[in-house]
């Protein structure tokens, strides 16, 4: 599978006008691995949202090209996921293929054989019938992976995949990463775990509510860059602070 490319061109991402994230240019894919960094705050969900379609820059263009939305598979942080609707393992993870056969359409052999292999990829076998909130927290991540696997698209975003669960689930997903990879997708992962955007991703974009840098990992997650990212963000926070009081001031 070669996926298109997504190309950023001086975009500004933000909430009801009031910028998030600036100034960033750059291409993912095809085939790309990116992992965003940045501390607390960077616009690194934010970016996601951008590049799923959910967020349309307020600046700037993000171009999508030999690729629509509906190439895009997007995994949002899992606080923002709702399981709590009575669906089971297989029928949810089946249910990455309503691309491909509608709302409506029943999974035919085929289907159904691609969320078994699904199932397997990420070691959830026996839970097929397991209600999907009733799983752990890992058990969880790994049926969505499942789910992605059966959508089966070019482009790949996971915010946070591997926030709150255990070293061997970490392992397990990072394996289902490299096929991807393999399989020639591209993917973008929001990461708190340095060690793994240095293991697993080729390039980072270390972000700061702007570009500190994107390029090599090893070159965006030097002590320096780190420490610039943690300064702009910490310089920001006291800015958006200073302009609340005065808005309090002036309201007063
Ligand atoms: N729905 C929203 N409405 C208004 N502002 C928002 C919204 N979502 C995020 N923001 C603001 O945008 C900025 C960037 O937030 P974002 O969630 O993208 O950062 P992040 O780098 O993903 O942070 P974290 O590492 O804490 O998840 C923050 O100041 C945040 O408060």
């Amino acid at each position: 599978m070669s996926a298109g490319v997504v190309r950023l061109d001086n975009v500004t991402l933000g909430y009801e006008r009031r910028p998030a994230v600036h100034h960033l240019s750059g291409a993912i894919g095809p085939a790309g691995a990116l992992a965003v960094c940045g501390p607390n705050g960077a616009g690194k969900s934010t970016l996601l949202k951008g590049l799923a379609g959910l967020l349309k820059p307020i600046g700037g263009r993000i171009l999508r090209e030999g690729l629509t939305l509906r190439d895009i598979s997007y995994l949002p942080q899992a606080a923002e996921i709702d399981l709590s609707f009575p669906i089971d393992v297989f029928d949810f993870v089946a249910s990455g293929a309503t691309r491909r056969i509608g709302f409506f359409g029943g999974v035919d052999r085929r289907e159904e054989e691609r969320a078994i292999a699904a199932i397997a990829a990420v070691g959830l076998e026996g839970f097929e019938d397991r209600q999907i909130g009733a799983l752990s927290g890992g058990q969880t991540q790994r049926a969505l992976f499942a789910r992605l696997i059966v959508e089966d698209r070019p482009v790949v975003l996971l915010d946070e995949p591997f926030g709150a669960i255990d070293a061997s689930t970490i392992d397990d997903l990072v394996k289902i990463i490299a096929r991807w990879r393999e399989e020639r997708r591209s993917v973008v992962a929001v990461l708190h775990e340095l060690e793994l955007a240095r293991r697993v991703f080729p390039q980072t974009l270390l972000l700061a509510r702007e570009p500190i840098f994107w390029g090599p990992t090893r070159e965006a997650l030097s002590e320096e860059r780190l420490a610039e990212a943690s300064r702009m963000i910490e310089a920001f926070d006291r800015e958006a602070q200073e302009c609340r009081r005065d808005e309090t001031d002036h309201a007063a």
